[in-house]
């Protein structure tokens, strides 16, 4: 089995009414970055953000970095304009804030399927809303639907806390059945998943425990709102030396001759089946493409 992965450990958000950020993005170690329309830019300020982000993504300068336009939710007066503004500059991907059924994510790729200047453009969904937590397979699989273009889910914890009044505490035990359940929707659709971000962005350490806890859930990666953060985040999202040895070491016992007509075997006092040397080798996948990243 051979995978094919791009590192999307860490995703950074930054108004694009921030001229400075969007300029500083182009030095940052970071996978992806989130250039936002939405809430992290005021309703007076959206005209100039909209068209500093055309202007810096269309300029370049990013490099290996997906680049990733968020435009305001679809019933707002700023949509159609966004719309119109990010298939111009061209991104990897449009972000649509507050999807709620996969219908929302089909109108918005019917208008990528207008135009030319969209050809591989792909979608983006928060899921940040109850209706899209009631819809979310649904929703994934709109990664299996080729005229959708749906590559990757991203939580949107902080609206989910005010849209169902549930609390966004330490440990995040109430959220868990919805972050699970997007989990879920998004691996039985094919696609990658964020995880929220983390407010204190000065806080380290709680930050070190909530990417320790996305990586157990099997999230891809985390979105983050400071430069601070994606050390950290790295860190944790990418493979250790360790897992990388053990991937290694049950996939060469599998190539022994002695055990070529064997499901499992015992290594280390474990039991092992293939499937453990298939997800080591999506370990090793994902390990060689940082490393391509970084290099690049
Ligand atoms: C949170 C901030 C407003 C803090 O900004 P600031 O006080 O300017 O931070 P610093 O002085 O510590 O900045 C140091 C340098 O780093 C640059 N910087 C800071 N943040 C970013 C960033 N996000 N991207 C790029 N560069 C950044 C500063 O320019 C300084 O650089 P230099 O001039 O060289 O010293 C700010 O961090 C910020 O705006 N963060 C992003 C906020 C945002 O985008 N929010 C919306 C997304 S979160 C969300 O909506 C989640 C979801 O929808 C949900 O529902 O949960
Ligand atoms: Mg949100």
């Amino acid at each position: 089995m051979t995978h094919s992965y791009k590192p999307r450990r860490s995703a950074l958000y930054m108004p694009g009414s921030n001229a400075r950020a969007l300029e500083k993005a182009k030095t940052l170690d970071v996978d992806c970055l989130i250039l936002d329309l939405e809430d992290a830019v005021a309703p007076d300020s959206k005209a100039t953000a909209r068209d500093q982000i055309v202007s810096a993504v269309s300029g370049g300068g990013y490099g290996e970095r997906e680049v990733v336009i968020r435009i305001n939710a679809l019933d707002t007066p700023w949509a159609n304009e966004d719309l119109a503004a990010a298939i111009k500059a061209g991104p990897d991907a449009i972000l649509v804030p507050k999807v709620n059924t996969p219908a929302d994510l089909q109108q918005v790729a019917h208008r990528l399927a207008l135009g030319q200047a969209s050809v591989g453009i792909k979608l983006w969904a928060m899921m940040e809303t109850p209706l899209a937590m009631l819809n979310a397979a649904a929703i994934g699989a709109c990664g299996r639907d080729p005229e959708v273009r749906l590559s990757c889910f991203v939580m949107g914890t902080n609206d989910l806390a005010k849209e169902t009044r549930a609390q966004l505490n330490p440990g995040r035990a109430v959220m868990m059945p919805w972050l699970m359940t997007c989990v879920a929707a998004a691996r039985a659709g094919g696609i990658d998943i964020l995880d929220g971000v983390y407010n204190a962005f000065n806080d380290l350490e709680g930050f070190d425990v909530e990417c320790a806890q996305g990586v157990e859930m099997g999230m891809d990666g985390k979105t983050l709102i400071h430069p601070k953060q994606i050390e950290a985040c790295h860190a944790a999202f990418s493979p250790s030396e360790e897992e990388i040895a053990w991937a290694r070491k049950i996939n060469d016992l599998f190539e022994l001759p002695e055990n070529a007509n064997k499901g499992a075997i015992q290594v280390d006092g474990k039991m092992v089946e293939r499937l453990h040397a298939d997800m080591g080798l999506r370990f090793i996948a994902i390990a060689d493409a940082i490393a391509a990243h970084s290099k690049a």
